[in-house]
């Protein structure tokens, strides 16, 4: 079966939130119909909500670019899958997180339904998913969008290499 390329992003604010990311992925890497091409390293970012940045702890967050035979609805309910493995309650939208993982961009996929929109609604407006994809694929383009080494030049918030 052919691999299409995804690029998922994993964020985490509470608890070891290194660690979470980095055990997340090797559970990733054990899955079914995916194969990790590349990981970005560990980047740091204030919390991003829609009305205010508040004093909720800080994101610890990373992108992963996979290769998968699964199709989109599927790899969503892996990323979900991840998200209960590490106690993720979905209750509040935009709520702090153990563990956050979404779908950035599914090679040839454009869509929005009520479970799945991609490319993610938001991807070109977050720094802390445009500049760890800039520093795995300098080239990259996000449907929709263009260049994202242009997008993370112009989008608003700070974000800087994790340091344990
Ligand atoms: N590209 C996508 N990646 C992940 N989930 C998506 C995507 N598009 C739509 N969704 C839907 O969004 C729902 C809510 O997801 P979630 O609670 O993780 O939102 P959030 O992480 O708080 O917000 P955001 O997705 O803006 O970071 C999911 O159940 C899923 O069905
Ligand atoms: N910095 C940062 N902020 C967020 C993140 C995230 O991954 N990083 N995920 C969210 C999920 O709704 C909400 N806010």
């Amino acid at each position: 079966m052919v691999e299409r390329e995804a690029v998922l992003s994993f964020g985490a604010n509470l608890g070891d939130r290194a660690a979470t990311i980095e055990r997340a992925m090797l559970l990733l890497e054990r899955m079914d119909g995916i194969r990790v091409r590349a990981k970005s390293d560990l980047w740091e970012s204030p919390a991003w909500k829609p009305d205010s940045v508040g004093d909720a702890p800080d994101y610890v967050n990373t992108i992963v670019i996979i290769g998968t035979t699964l199709s989109p609805d599927e790899l969503l309910q892996a990323a979900n899958a991840l998200e209960d493995a590490f106690g993720r309650t979905r209750s509040e939208r935009y709520g702090d997180r153990t563990l956050d993982v979404d779908i950035i961009a599914f090679e040839g996929v454009q869509q929005t339904t009520e479970r799945l929109t991609l490319p993610h609604p938001l991807a070109h407006t977050r720094q802390f998913v445009l500049q760890p994809w800039v520093e795995l694929q300098p080239d990259a383009q996000l449907a929709g969008h263009g260049s994202v080494a242009e997008l993370a030049e112009y989008a608003d918030g700070d974000v800087w290499r994790y340091r344990p």
